[in-house]
């Protein structure tokens, strides 16, 4: 077992399970000549075949007891009945056991082969979990339109911020050759929901929009397409100098307008169902409109108007920031953005962060949700742990998502969560969706670790649901990859479940954000750095001296918890009230201020930090208690990464200790035993044995 088959390892079912379903399961009928429908039939055959030992028949017409149907709306197969199809929408679908024909039969029924695709993939699952079958009746819909993985990997296969090997995306291959496995990242992806792919990085390259790699990645639409997905691409923008010999790209020069458009067409007489573009502009260095002194909207709008005859859509990143503008930098988006709702085409969405500085282990929700009520919002999640421990840290992020999914922004009122924002379009017909920065490469378990193929496999069914629950996604992640055993899966959810406590423990406690190592952000570097942007300089986000420690963000300081609604302001601004989780975050407060649980500050600190390693050592125990239950190979595995991880805590814990140390001259509370190595120590190692993906 190497992890490479995900969730998606349809282990034979005991005996007496197969006994019960496989009666049920005899033959399919289908239109197997519709590409999505005979990529559902491949998948119940590979499935069934795995599960109960034998593929379906292929039928054209109900025969008897034992049949799966799948019809879309309107089939002759569904005549007579009384379906709640309109209330699926496009993508969803109905499993009901019912029957046709004088025939108890297993119906999969949508108004699209995409949501016959889903049902198919549910059934499999349901029997993964070995749930009965026999009296069916589950609706399912997903309740965001895009639902897109976004993938941060250059064009030579480096994948930044990647910690699973190289791209997937072999370019120089295509299009002559698809590796098999484009279809079996397709099928994971259509397994959860996945419904959109970016294959190229935000920090963009303009070759990706030339004509040879058009019918690259016109071949990889082909693999994805019958999966129900469709591709789109970042667009550079700069590209009309690059690769169109235009002098300039100001978004309001007819040439460049002309350029944009022509682009599209040509993009779209390779491939028709193309999405759109997804843009990092004016943010860390990459080109934007501002270069022309012209608004994001500016920008955004030319590029909305390129694609909307043909359907296409814009993803425009809230993601910026700048050394030229001396505001908190956890203002900057709002201040950019907010002025210019109302002011983007119907075909465009703003991509926000989930928090305003940058995916760090804890965040506050970022201050744009439910700031914008007339621009449809998306949420980009980053499924690669750059800031919590690359693939060697066990960090399960549907609890962190959920967190933010669930946090109340009061706008437009009371219980209008991030998850409300998300969902609620701001015009009847307006988009809505959801991204996720992948944390895929060629690594043979695809995540770099298997633990991480749960964060693949969580962003997927938030970005279908995002009211879901991230325990329920654990479990199913954890019966699906690897066992039903409840002595197995007990541990292993709860493991998952106080991972990114953990993390948050000994990295960035009480609110702390951004004390990586600057460009790799692996390790521990709370210290002063060599970089010229005060931004990426730790001591910029921790403000620790000798008084004290955190970042003032309240009316006395930078007041960025003004761009919140006043519910959330008042209660994050006041000390009274504001949790201890977001302390630092907030405020700056002396090293000896009382935390309302009466112990002080400093001491505090130190227990978050040694909380965090014990938790990573209870990992641990419960690992070792699973040996012999789950497969050497991967059981091995997880154990070595758990022995780094925890060595590694301990790292940061002391590093972190010292240098705090250094400033605020207090000493370790009685009991803390291993007093840490000095600061030089551990300024002079920085981060020996982090892969180099720096800037
Ligand atoms: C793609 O660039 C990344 C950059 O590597 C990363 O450190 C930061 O998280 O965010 C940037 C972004 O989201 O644009």
């Amino acid at each position: 077992e190497t992890g490479y088959d995900l969730w998606l390892r349809y282990q034979p079912l005991d005996a007496s399970t197969v006994q019960r379903v496989a009666p049920k399961l005899r033959y399919v009928v289908a239109d197997g000549s519709r590409p999505t429908i005979r990529a559902a039939l491949d998948e119940l055959d590979r499935g069934l075949a795995g599960l109960i030992g034998s593929a379906p028949a292929h039928a054209s017409a109900v025969r008897g007891e034992g049949g799966v149907v799948l019809a879309t709306a309107g089939s002759p197969l569904l005549a007579g009945m009384k379906l709640p199809l309109a209330a699926l929408g496009r993508e969803g679908f109905l499993l009901r056991t019912t029957t046709i024909g004088g025939a108890k039969v297993t119906l999969i029924a949508a108004n699209s082969d995409t949501g016959l695709l889903y049902g198919s993939f549910r059934l499999l699952k349901l029997l993964q979990l070995r749930a009965p079958i026999d009296a069916l009746d589950v609706q399912d819909a997903p309740k965001l339109q895009l639902r897109v993985l976004d993938h941060w990997d250059n064009l030579d296969r480096y994948v930044e911020r990647g910690y699973a090997g190289q791209s997937l995306w072999d370019w120089q291959k295509l299009p002559g050759y698809k590796d098999p496995r484009y279809t079996d990242y397709a099928r994971a992806n259509a397994s959860i929901g996945i419904n959109a792919v970016v294959p190229n990085n935000v920090n963009a390259n303009a070759d990706i929009l030339t004509a040879p790699y058009l019918q690259k990645v016109k071949a990889l639409a082909e693999v994805f397409r019958p999966y129900g997905i469709r591709i789109y691409l970042t667009a550079r923008f700069s590209a009309p100098i690059e690769i169109g010999g235009l002098k300039t790209a100001d978004p309001l020069d007819p040439a460049v307008r002309a350029w944009w458009k022509a682009k599209a067409d040509e993009i779209y007489a390779v491939i028709p169902d193309f999405g759109g573009f997804l843009v990092k502009a004016n943010s860390e260095g990459q080109p934007g409109p501002s270069d022309y002194k012209r608004s994001h909207a500016d920008g955004a709008n030319m590029l909305a108007d390129a694609l909307a005859p043909h359907g296409g859509v814009v993803m425009w990143r809230a993601f910026v920031y700048s050394e030229h503008n001396d505001a908190d930098r956890h203002k900057q988006a709002n201040d950019e953005f907010v002025p210019l709702d109302g002011k983007f085409r119907d075909n465009v969405l703003l991509q926000v962060k989930n928090g305003a500085i940058d995916f760090q282990p804890r965040e506050p929700f970022h201050p744009l949700f439910g700031a914008m009520p007339k621009t449809p919002l998306m949420l980009e999640v980053q499924i690669t742990k750059e800031y919590l421990g690359f693939a060697t840290h066990l960090a399960y992020l549907g609890t962190m998502w959920e967190e933010v999914l669930e946090s109340d922004t009061f706008r437009p009122r009371a219980g209008s969560t991030v998850a409300k924002v998300l969902e609620t379009p701001v015009a009847p017909k307006a988009l809505t969706g959801m991204a996720g920065v992948a944390n895929i490469g060629t690594d043979v378990n695809w995540s770099g670790s298997q633990f991480d193929q749960a964060n693949w496999y969580a962003y997927g069914r938030l970005a279908w649901d995002p009211d879901a629950k991230a325990e329920d996604i654990a479990r199913d992640w954890a019966r699906l990859t690897w066992s039903p055993d409840p002595a197995v899966v007990t541990p292993i959810v709860a493991m998952m479940l106080e991972s990114r406590e953990a993390v948050v423990n000994y990295m960035t406690p009480l609110g702390l954000g951004h004390v990586m190592a600057t460009g790799h952000h692996y390790g521990p570097g709370p210290w002063v750095s060599d970089l010229a942007r005060p931004e990426w300089n730790p001591t910029y986000y921790h403000r620790a001296d000798a008084d004290g420690i955190g970042f003032d963000r309240t009316p006395t300081g930078t007041n960025a918890l003004g761009q919140y609604a006043p519910q959330v302001a008042k209660r994050w601004g006041d000390l009274k009230t504001v949790p201890d989780s977001l302390l630092l975050w907030f405020h700056h407060v002396p090293w000896d201020y009382r935390l309302r649980s009466g112990e002080t500050l400093w001491n505090s600190l130190i227990a978050h930090y040694d909380t965090g390693i014990a938790t990573v050592e209870g990992m641990q125990r419960r690992w070792a208690g699973l040996e012999g239950k789950v497969d050497a190979r991967r059981w091995a595995e997880v154990r070595d990464f758990l022995a780094i991880q925890r060595q590694e805590a301990q790292w940061w814990r002391d590093a972190s200790i010292a240098y705090w140390q250094s400033l605020s001259k207090r000493p370790l509370p009685a009991g803390h035993l291993a007093p840490p190595r000095p600061l030089s120590y551990y300024e002079a190692i920085r981060t020996p044995h982090a892969p180099g993906n720096g800037k």
